[in-house]
């Protein structure tokens, strides 16, 4: 167990939508997970497994039913929650950033929440000066444009800035790159891996990109019918041949080429799934350096 705050702990968590009508819903059956300060956390599984479900009960949107939910030591079941204060702790960037950008200008929408804190103008400034420089977004040139004539890509960026100059100890995005470029979603990876690991925020993903998972992910849970069915590393998760097969999980790329590779008889490590690692395997077939497949 790692010598670190525990900063996300849930355990046999359950939600209904819509309880005691012919429209009820089971999304959470006793599902369960635990992320560490400082931990980079994604979740994955099929569409309707509860991952969103999950997820949005960190900032308090969902009240837990039955089961836990533990913020930073502080329980979300009790009565008297300071959900303005779990919020600012809690940064949840929703999948479609329309739901979140309401002001017409750029700076103003970042600056609303720090400004609805109280905090000093001063304060407010340079929090979203910080935060649109994370996202890569110029903050004199880009503060007085419209929020209504930004690109989708653009958007995203408004709507994580507007959760960071909040400065939450926890970042939890759902579905960050849905929708993206590949060039603006190689940007955005790397500013959640620089606020991951240079800002030290406690990050949590929701993804159906496997590559991203494993680009960013020191920790992966596996979500199926409401429920946590698998966690690992990437590495573990990639690698279990029949778990990937049971619970019909996909892979990133690198590690279907080098199932292929095995299947073709070369000797390569499978578990090498970073692209770093996966293209040192294939050079090394390349330069027939690979042992095992010398028949002649
Ligand atoms: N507000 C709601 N009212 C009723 N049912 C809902 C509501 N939100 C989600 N559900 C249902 O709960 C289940 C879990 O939904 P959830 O959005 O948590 O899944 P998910 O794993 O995030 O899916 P996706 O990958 O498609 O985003 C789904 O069957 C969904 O239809």
């Amino acid at each position: 167990m790692p010598n670190r705050n525990m900063m996300i702990e849930v355990e046999n968590l359950s939600h209904t939508y819509m309880k005691g009508t012919p429209m009820e819903h089971v999304a959470l059956k006793g599902a369960g997970m635990y992320a560490y300060e400082g931990d980079c956390i994604a979740i994955i599984g099929h569409t309707g497994s509860g991952k969103s479900t999950l997820i949005q009960h960190f900032n308090g949107l969902i009240r837990p039913e039955t089961g836990k939910v533990i913020i930073d030591g502080e329980d979300l079941s009790k009565k008297k929650l300071d959900l303005k204060a779990l919020r600012r702790k809690v940064g949840l960037v929703f999948q479609n950033p329309e739901d979140q950008i309401f002001e017409k200008l750029i700076g103003d929408d970042i600056a609303y929440g720090p400004f609805k804190l109280g905090l000093p103008v001063k304060e407010v400034r340079e929090s979203v000066k910080w935060a649109m420089d994370v996202v890569g977004l110029d903050f004199s040139r880009m503060k007085d444009r419209q929020t209504f004539a930004l690109s989708g890509g653009q958007k995203r960026k408004v709507a994580l800035a507007g959760i960071l100059a909040l400065k939450p100890k926890i970042l939890v995005l759902d579905e960050p790159t849905a929708g993206l470029d590949p060039r603006s979603r190689n940007e955005l990876l790397d500013k959640i891996k620089f606020l991951n690991k240079e800002e030290k925020l406690t990050v949590v993903f929701v993804s159906h990109n496997m590559e991203e998972v494993a680009y960013l992910a020191d920790r992966v849970y596996v979500m199926a019918d409401g429920t946590d069915v698998l966690n690992g590393t990437p590495k573990e998760i990639f690698t279990d041949k029949e778990k990937l097969k049971r619970y019909q999980i996909g892979t990133p790329e690198t590690v279907q080429v080098l199932y292929r590779l095995t299947n073709l008889g070369f000797n390569v490590n499978t578990a090498a799934f970073t692209i770093n690692e996966a293209s040192n395997e294939i050079i090394k077939v390349l330069a027939g350096k690979e042992e095992g497949t010398r028949y002649v």
